[in-house]
C-alpha cells in the first residue's frame, strides 16, 4: 500500500501572508489525517517562509499517522529533528535561499557526510530517508551510506508527463527496481498532482509513500480538503 504524505508547507504560506493564525497550520494537520491523509511532511526552510521551527514542535504531539520532516542537514536542522523526533527524516540537499529543492543528492561526493548523518539519526530510532534522482549510482552510495529509504525526485516526471507519460516514467521504474533490489524503502515526490500520481503509481505501485503539497493545496481550492485528499488516495489504489 502506498502511503499519502501531504505536505502543509503551502498552508503556512498562506497563513504567514497576513501574520496571524489563520489558517491554522496544527488544525489542518489534523483535519488532513481525520480526511484520510498517512501522513504529514514539513519542511522548514533556514528563512522560515513557510512551516516554522516552532510550528514543527506544535504539529509533533498532534500527527498521529507519520511525521515525516524535510530539508537540508544544517546544524540546526539536525538539532530540531533530534529534538522532535518524527518518524521519518528526508535530507534534501537545498541551498538557503532556493525556492523550492530542484535536485536529489551527490550520494558519491558527499557519501562521508551522509553516512554520519545516518549513523546520527539511526542511534536516534529515526527512519532515514535520502532525496535522489534516477541516476542508479546515486540510489546505490544512498544506500552505502546506510538510508532506510530514498526518496525519488519527480520532477522530471512531472514535466514530461504531458507530452510523454512513457517515456517520463521509465527512469523512474528502472530506479524503482535498483531501490527494491539494494532493500531499500521507496518514497517520491516533487510535483506529483492529480493529473500524473496514478500513473506513476501503476507503474511502480510498491512505492511506499507520497509526499505532496504544492499542487494537493492548489486543488484544495477548487475541491475542499477533504475531497482534494480523497481523489489522491484513489490514485494510488
Ligand atoms: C523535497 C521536496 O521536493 C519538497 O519538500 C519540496 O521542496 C517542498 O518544498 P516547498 O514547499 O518549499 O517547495
Ligand atoms: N517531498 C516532496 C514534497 O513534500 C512535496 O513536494 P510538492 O508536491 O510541493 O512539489
Amino acid at each position: 500500500m502506498t502511503k499519502l504524505s501531504v505536505n502543509i508547507n503551502k498552508v503556512a504560506t498562506l497563513r504567514n501572508a497576513r501574520g496571524g493564525n489563520n489558517p491554522n497550520v496544527a488544525q489542518v494537520a489534523v483535519d488532513c489525517e481525520a480526511y484520510g491523509a498517512e501522513g504529514i511532511t514539513v519542511h522548514p526552510r533556514p528563512d522560515e517562509r513557510h512551516i516554522r521551527y516552532a510550528d514543527v514542535y506544535t504539529l509533533r504531539p498532534l500527527v498521529k499517522t507519520e511525521f515525516n520532516i524535510e530539508g537540508y542537514p544544517s546544524k540546526e536542522f539536525v538539532d530540531l529533528v533530534l529534538k522532535v523526533k518524527p518518524h521519518q527524516v528526508t535530507l534534501v540537499p537545498d541551498a538557503p535561499d532556493q525556492i523550492t529543492s530542484n535536485a536529489g543528492w551527490d550520494t558519491k561526493t558527499n557519501l562521508a557526510f551522509l553516512t554520519e548523518l545516518m549513523d546520527v539519526f539511526d542511534e536516534a530510532g529515526i527512519r532515514t530517508s535520502i532525496f535522489v534522482g534516477t541516476d542508479i549510482p546515486m540510489i546505490e552510495y544512498a544506500a552505502k551510506a546506510g538510508a532506510d529509504r530514498v526518496e525519488l525526485y519527480t520532477e522530471p516526471y512531472a514535466s514530461l508527463y504531458p507530452k510523454n507519460p512513457e517515456a517520463a516514467v521509465v527512469p523512474f521504474v528502472e530506479a524503482a527496481k535498483v531501490v527494491r533490489k539494494l532493500g531499500m524503502g521507496l518514497n517520491a515526490g516533487h510535483d506529483l498532482s492529480l493529473a500524473n500520481l496514478k500513473y506513476f503509481h501503476d507503474n511502480i505501485p510498491w512505492v511506499d509513500e507520497v509526499s505532496i503539497g504544492h499542487a494537493l493545496i492548489c486543488d484544495a481550492l477548487y475541491l475542499g480538503l477533504k475531497k482534494t485528499i480523497e481523489e489522491y488516495k484513489k490514485c494510488l489504489h
